[in-house]
């Protein structure tokens, strides 16, 4: 048969044809999307999340709309995740596709923090500073080696509250400072520590403070990046060009120190001093190599500060405001260890209470309580709704900690409901939240943990904590309150921290004497 076909025809069908591939690609794209607030056509839904506290803005959204949501920052999908289920089954049953991380223009191209494997997407250079870090943070065998210095820096954190217990949350900063500064790079020097730790704190906070509208909106729209400093809108490229400077000192001296130590044979042994070792050849590191190294770790330091610090804060804060969880941890040490020694990190598994306690200082103030924002690869079907390819992922650890299923009465501090003897299912180990998921789980999980533990037992154990009084004998309850932010920091505040006896103040006083002579 011969059949002809007028070409209007054929062009009409053609057509037809792209028009119904073009409706069905906007049906998939924006009708099939899971449920979330109606946006504005340009804006999307940016209008409607607050820069204060995001984090509970999307809870309150999982409420209305479930546990998974979808939003959209201008023409970037966004899907929030409002509950472990939903994360479990994406990020971790589903790793491969939803291991990326969208592309923070502000950080790493103008203030220059890269290569930080925290911004990078799956790839060659991922695998490898992920492989550097599970030898060093992951390893048991590394974690061993560096439960003495967490000793050492322990028995100095309780000198310098026998000292001066006001300055509590600079002796905390300092604990987790000098034990980074350590670990990565072997820096021992008080001083000199000092200083770093000061500079490095100031200027990684006011990187993540650079957010002023426009600087936020050059992760959306790259090519602001283009506009001269002196136009309107544009200061923030100056205020940037600063904090740049000081961004390449913190990652460049104590990369310097190390190799200026090995040159002279005294470098002692750290992550930097090893890689150096390991990757040098004929005593010269190729540009990349030593590019990789510093950003490995710097963000080995960073990563591992403020969070740990903020962790240590949250359980200070929970005991200044529950004398009686305070009563109960001591009757426990008292009990298990007795008063002539203090607890160490084998003591751990005869002190439930206390790992109750430290427990229930995740959950109540998770530390990064909107996650580290994950990036969808390709696109993915779940629960019936399509998810584009390219959305940016959030897993919302405030929503999954306030779960009233899981930990009903969320916002009180109740470290008894993660003991395994109160007859019911034990509730979910909130450590399994917090450090987030899949391929992008935190590497510092354990140490950070470790840490955080032996303070809490040693602090318990030798320092009675409690409300501060005004000089007319007033007392001031702190406030149970944490400034918004990507970190969760509790509200400064403040509280009175007192040695329980003469014996431990004894002991504190010996004890870091020994340390400090090894
Ligand atoms: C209590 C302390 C800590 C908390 C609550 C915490 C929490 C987290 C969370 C939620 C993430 C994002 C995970 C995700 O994307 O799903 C993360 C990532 C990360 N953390 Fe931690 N962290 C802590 C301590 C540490 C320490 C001590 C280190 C290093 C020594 C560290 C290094 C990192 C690094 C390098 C990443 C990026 C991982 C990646 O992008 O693949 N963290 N952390």
């Amino acid at each position: 048969m011969n059949a002809s076909f007028d070409p209007q025809t054929v062009a009409a069908v053609v057509a037809l044809g792209l028009l119904c591939r073009w409706l069905l690609a906007l049906w998939y794209n924006t009708v099939n999307l899971p449920p979330g607030p109606t946006g504005l056509p340009f804006l999307g839904n940016v209008h409607q999340i607050p820069l204060q506290y995001p984090h509970k803005t999307l809870y309150e959204w999982g409420q209305r709309y479930g546990d998974i949501i979808h939003a959209r920052l201008f023409q970037k999908h966004v899907l929030v995740l409002d509950s472990t289920k939903a994360a479990e089954d994406l990020l971790d049953k589903r790793a491969a596709k939803y291991s990326d991380r969208p592309h923070f223009t502000l950080l790493e191209d103008l203030l220059q923090w890269k290569p930080l494997m925290v911004f990078m997407s799956q790839g060659e250079t991922f695998r490898l500073h992920r492989k550097w870090y599970q030898s060093f943070l992951e390893n048991r065998q590394s974690l061993r080696t560096y439960e003495s210095m967490q000793q050492r820096e322990v028995d100095s954190l309780l000198l310098a509250l026998l000292e001066s217990p006001e300055n509590v949350a600079y002796h905390l900063k300092r604990f987790t400072g000098s034990l980074m500064l350590e670990i990565a790079y072997g820096y021992t020097e008080t001083s000199e520590k000092d200083a770093y730790i000061r500079l490095a704190s100031e200027t990684i906070t006011q990187s993540l403070e650079a957010g002023t509208l426009v600087a936020s909106l050059v992760d959306f729209f790259p090519i602001l990046l283009y506009l001269p400093h002196w136009f309107p809108g544009g200061g923030f490229k100056s205020n940037a060009m600063k904090l740049h400077g000081r961004v390449w000192q913190i990652m460049e001296s104590p990369f310097r120190y190390v190799q200026q130590a090995i040159a002279c044979s005294t470098a002692r042994p750290s992550f930097t001093s090893f890689m150096i070792d390991q990757t040098a050849k004929e005593g010269q590191l190729a540009e990349e190599d030593e590019l990789n190294i510093k950003g490995a770790a710097i963000l080995m330091y960073s990563g591992g500060t403020d969070t740990t610090n903020t962790a240590l804060l949250t359980l200070l804060l929970a005991i200044a405001l529950h004398p009686e969880v305070l009563r109960k941890a001591q009757a426990e040490i008292d009990e298990k260890i007795g008063p002539s020694r203090l607890p160490t990190l084998e003591d751990r598994a005869s002190l439930p209470y206390v790992e109750c306690i430290v427990k229930e200082a995740y959950r109540w103030n998770p530390v990064l309580p909107a996650g580290i924002p994950h990036q969808l690869r390709e696109d993915d079907e779940y629960r019936g709704y399509h998810i584009p390819r390219g959305s940016m992922v959030i897993s919302n650890i405030w929503a999954m900690t306030r779960d009233s299923a899981t930990y009903p009465d969320s916002d009180s501090f109740l470290p008894e409901r993660h003991l395994p003897s109160r007859g019911g299912p034990i509730c979910r180990d909130p450590k399994s939240i917090v450090f987030g998921f899949g391929r992008r789980i935190c590497p510092g999980r354990f140490l950070a943990d470790s840490s955080v533990w032996l303070i809490a037992a040693n602090l318990l154990a030798t320092f009675d904590i409690m409300n501060a009084r005004h000089p007319n004998g007033d007392v001031i309850t702190p406030e149970n309150a944490f400034l918004s932010g990507a970190v969760s920091h509790p509200k400064p505040f403040i509280c009175t921290i007192r040695p329980r006896n003469k014996a431990y103040t004894e002991m504190i006083t010996q004890r870091s004497t020994s340390s400090l002579a090894i």
